[in-house]
């Protein structure tokens, strides 16, 4: 791996702890900008490290930075209400990336993306449902369906935004 890898890993992990913080409060699950930073650092560094700027952005918060939304750190987080949606995080940017390389295009990241962010549901939903007693459909109502539509929305932003970074540069 080179020097330039690892700033860029450093980079994406930087950009997603600023996406937490862009958040609204709807309930227990916020509404943030770090699917839309996750998406593209799958899309933009590729699925191997865009899965690995995740991986450093998880770590960094587990072990105590305040990087989660609402300035949260702390391995306690990971298994709070929001943890399923963070640990998919690494996940979601590996398929996004491994899909956009594989297909090829903007059809291709958008594909990718919207993979990517069903990952992060189911992850998010089954922890929601657990921390909620079992309650699923309430997981359901609180921590998927309301962010359907956004999420759609950034998922084209970052096939957008992801197409343009690396037709400008020697990323692509
Ligand atoms: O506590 C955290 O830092 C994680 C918040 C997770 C928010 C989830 S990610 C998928 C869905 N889309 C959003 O905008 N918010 C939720």
């Amino acid at each position: 791996m080179r020097g330039r890898d690892v700033a860029f890993a450093a980079l994406f992990a930087a950009l997603t702890a600023v996406g937490a913080q862009i958040s609204i409060p709807i309930g227990p699950v916020p509404i943030t900008l770090q699917v839309l930073v996750v998406l593209l650092s799958g899309l933009i560094l590729g699925a191997r490290l865009g899965f690995l700027s995740q991986l450093v952005y998880v770590a960094m918060g587990a072990v105590g930075l305040p990087v989660f939304a609402n300035l949260q750190g702390g391995f306690a987080v990971l298994y709070g209400p929001t943890g399923g949606y963070i640990v998919a995080f690494p996940i979601a940017a590996f398929i996004a990336g491994y899909m956009a390389e594989k297909t090829g295009g903007k059809t291709g990241m958008i594909g990718g993306s919207l993979v990517g962010i069903a990952v992060i549901y189911l992850l998010g939903w089954l922890r929601l449902g657990l921390f909620l007693g079992g309650d699923f459909h309430k997981a359901l109502l609180i921590g998927v369906l309301p962010f359907v539509p956004l999420d759609i929305g950034k998922a084209a932003l970052a096939a957008l935004i992801a197409d343009r970074v690396k037709k400008a540069t020697d990323l692509g």
